[in-house]
């Protein structure tokens, strides 16, 4: 999948603004940005759901939107609400989905008897969607819409409304997939689940900010991290945040994570020591959240 110059307008709000981007077969490739980033325009646009104003996309070696029908017979699509249902029980919506797809009647009964139970709802196939948990509906929703067994799949936030396990097992299933060939493109506002994927596009304000392995992304941050434990902890950080080289803090238990510019620990270190703060101060490794943290405030600074 390719995408150069992507951009959307609604409006007079540049909702994407000139991304490019690139994704190979099998990958999973995750879009991580604050609300209102432009990720799900991203998706749709990719998908051929939504006509870019300006740009050229290449998917599976189709142009979009130009060939959007063709594609989506290809493509799967997870929406953020699942997009289920819900007055039908869990067999209806896969049959409803199958014949949308224009499976044929045996197709579709094999099709959906494997996904029943690949995806643990046999048990649940009489019930109304709309009773299910939302783990369970998220399962459904996956089942769905893999019934066409698409090349590509794009998942918009699919663990927003599930528990920490279920969220588990459903990564476990896109492994699965991608291990099987399936590209995957994914948005999240997780770290965690950021991190699994093989690559990553970090968006802030429609532009795309960082792009990389999240291990690379992390290596990369031009920024260093500072870890600080001692006394008066909320005060030393009310101190740090009014300090234009500081990026941004977090307590993490009796710790204070500081993100800074790169070189500016020493002198951060000893200025506040001359405010009278008692403290023990070491270097860190960044993780995934530094980097989205610095990557999202010092584009977002400039622009302004
Ligand atoms: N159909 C639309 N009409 C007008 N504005 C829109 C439309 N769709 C999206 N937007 C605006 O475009 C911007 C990007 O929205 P988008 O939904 O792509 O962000 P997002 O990163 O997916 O956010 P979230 O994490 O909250 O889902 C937002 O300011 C949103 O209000």
């Amino acid at each position: 999948m390719e995408a150069r110059g992507l951009s959307r307008d609604f409006g007079s709000l540049r909702a994407v603004d000139g991304v490019d981007l690139s994704v190979k077969r099998g990958e999973v490739y995750g879009f991580l940005g604050p609300n209102g980033s432009g990720k799900s325009t991203t998706l749709r646009m990719l998908c051929g759901l939504l006509r870019p104003s300006e740009g050229q996309i290449r998917v599976l070696d189709l142009p979009v939107p130009e060939q959007a029908e063709e594609l989506k017979r290809r493509i799967g699509y997870m929406t953020q609400k699942f997009s289920l249902y819900e007055d039908l029980t869990v067999s209806e919506n896969l049959q409803f989905l199958a014949s949308i797809h224009g499976l044929s009647y045996r197709l579709a009964k094999q099709r959906i008897e494997e996904s029943l139970s690949r995806y643990r709802l046999d048990k649940l196939r009489r019930q109304l969607a709309g009773t299910m948990s939302g783990g369970q509906k998220q399962r459904l929703a996956l089942a769905g819409c893999l019934l066409h067994q698409p090349e590509l799949l794009l998942l918009d936030e699919p663990t927003s409304a599930v528990d920490p396990q279920s969220r588990r097992d459903f990564w476990a299933e896109l492994f699965q997939l991608a291990d099987a060939g399936v590209t995957l493109l994914v948005s999240t506002h997780y770290m965690d689940e950021a991190e699994r994927c093989h690559r990553l596009a970090i968006l802030e304000r429609g532009r795309l900010v960082a792009d990389g392995t999240p291990a690379d992304l992390c290596r990369e941050l031009p920024a260093d991290v500072f870890s600080l434990s001692g006394t008066r902890l909320r005060e030393a950080e009310t101190w740090l945040t009014e300090r234009n080289e500081v990026l941004g803090t977090a307590q993490i238990g009796s710790h204070l994570r500081v993100l800074a510019e790169r070189g500016s620990g020493d002198e951060l270190r000893s200025a506040l020591s001359n405010e009278g703060f008692e403290f023990d101060w070491s270097n860190t490794p960044a993780n995934l959240e530094d980097v989205f943290v610095a990557a999202t405030r010092a584009k977002g600074e400039t622009r302004q």
